[in-house]
């Protein structure tokens, strides 16, 4: 019997006839719909709020400004005032931010106030210092000057009582202003989603050990275990792990029992050392998620005691691309975030590429000149171009050839970040 070899493929991201390749879309679609948060709620002074989500809306407990005030520093008085010139006489006192007064001011008659001063009674209109001649217990200044110039009324920017905040937020240091002008003083948060990471590979040795033939640098996990941080998540280092099933199952079990959500590298693929989707698989809660990806194609997504695994695959450009694209945004549900979009916008492209039809591809991009470069090689090992670049390109799943000039949608590093 001779031993006829398969069809030669030069293409290894040709897609098979018959097998149902995952969309992108449909991917992130059916993670959106079945992730939820998974940690608990605590509650946390202001100052220790930034970057964390927010786990119940908040309402604001005082209107911001809570008094009409004045925007500058000048003179005070009631109504407005037509064109021409105008002379005031000065009402005793003045009126400054924080200090409460009892001056009176009688139609006719203006005071000295100066900025974030509540509005003594009978002023709701200011003039600019500026614009006024002092002298003589007397302000003379020129019209036309509308009421309520130069104020601010109370409750202009919030209302008490209005929801300021939506749960599921990333706290920004400008939410927190908001809260403490508005009155609150603690909110509710919570806990950092614990992601722990593992490699896979017999081949791995840590950056400092010597490596022997056929051995290689861990690469992935520290780019991951950073990654996690920059989400704002809690990084759990777990070491690396041999191909061997039985060490890698205890390694799984660890790793659930320390967080929330364990993301591998290497071993996502069917091949004989794929232990990481082989153990999945046996536990009965695994999806071999074929996605029509380049780089990334193989993403084993399952639960090991509970906890979401992500089997990323072992190749650092498609375990990159699989982290921003799927992981991310399934993260940041779990931590109890909204389901983050990715941040992009379309840019002249500096390059030349026909693109296959019927799969998504992520290209290492940056922009020079108001044009998006793409990195040389589209290798899935090619290290330096992660590093090279500062952004990805995103191209649909259409067939496309793009010709320099072309729009193409940029995705920069800095829109994945928390
Ligand atoms: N017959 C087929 N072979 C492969 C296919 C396929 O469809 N049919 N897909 C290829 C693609 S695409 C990818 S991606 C990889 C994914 O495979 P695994 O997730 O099982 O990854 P490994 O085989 O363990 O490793 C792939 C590659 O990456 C290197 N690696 C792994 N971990 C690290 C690390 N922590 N730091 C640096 N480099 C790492 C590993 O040495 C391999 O070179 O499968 C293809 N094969
Ligand atoms: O697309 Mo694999 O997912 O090249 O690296």
């Amino acid at each position: 019997m001779t031993l006829k070899p398969p069809p030669l493929r030069n293409d290894c991201f040709a897609l098979p006839a018959g097998v149902h390749w995952t969309p992108v879309d449909e991917a992130l679609t059916l993670l959106q719909q079945r992730l939820h948060p998974v940690t608990s709620v605590e509650t946390v002074p202001l100052a220790q709020a930034v970057g964390r989500v927010l786990a119940e809306p908040i309402t604001a407990l005082r209107s911001n400004p809570p008094q009409p005030n004045t925007a500058v520093d000048g003179y005070g008085f009631a109504g407005a005032m037509p064109a021409g010139e105008h002379v005031l006489p000065l009402a005793d006192g003045r009126a400054a931010a924080g200090v409460a007064t009892d001056a009176v001011v009688s139609k006719g008659q203006a005071i000295r106030v100066l900025t974030g001063a509540a509005l003594p009674d009978g002023v709701d209109t200011v003039i600019l210092e500026e614009d006024v001649t002092l002298g003589d217990g007397q302000i003379a200044f020129r019209g036309p000057l509308k009421q309520g110039a130069n104020t601010r009324r109370a409750g202009e920017d919030v209302i008490a009582g209005q929801e300021i905040l939506t749960a599921g937020r990333l706290l920004t240091p400008a939410d927190l202003a908001l809260c403490s002008a508005t009155g609150v003083a603690e909110v509710a948060v919570h806990q950092r989603l614990r992601v722990a990471v593992l490699s896979t590979g017999d081949e791995l040795v840590e950056p400092g050990d010597p490596a022997e033939p056929g051995q290689i640098y861990d690469a992935n996990r520290v780019m991951l275990l950073s990654m996690i941080a920059q989400f704002g998540h809690t990084p759990v280092d777990l070491g690396k792990v041999r191909d061997n099933k039985s060490e890698l199952a205890v390694r799984l079990t660890e790793a659930a029992a320390a967080a929330d959500v364990i993301l591998t590298s290497g071993g996502a693929s069917a091949g004989d050392e794929d232990h990481v989707s082989s153990l999945l698989r046996e536990a009965g809660a695994m999806q071999l998620w074929r996605l029509a990806l380049k780089p990334g194609r193989p993403l084993a997504l399952g639960l090991w005691e509970d906890v979401p695994v992500f089997g990323l695959p072992g190749n650092p450009v498609a375990a990159l691309v699989c982290s921003l694209i799927f992981a991310r945004p399934a993260m940041a549900r779990l931590s109890g975030r909204d389901w983050p979009e990715a941040q992009g916008f379309d840019v002249a492209a500096a390059f030349e590429k026909r693109k296959k039809p019927g799969r998504r591809e992520y290209l290492r991009a940056r922009i020079r000149d108001g044009r998006v470069e793409v990195f040389g090689s589209e290798g899935s090992g090619r290290i330096s171009g992660l590093s090279w670049a500062e952004g990805l390109v995103e191209l649909d799943d259409g067939e496309r050839h793009i010709k320099p000039g072309d729009l193409v949608r940029f995705l920069p590093f800095s829109g994945f970040a928390a």
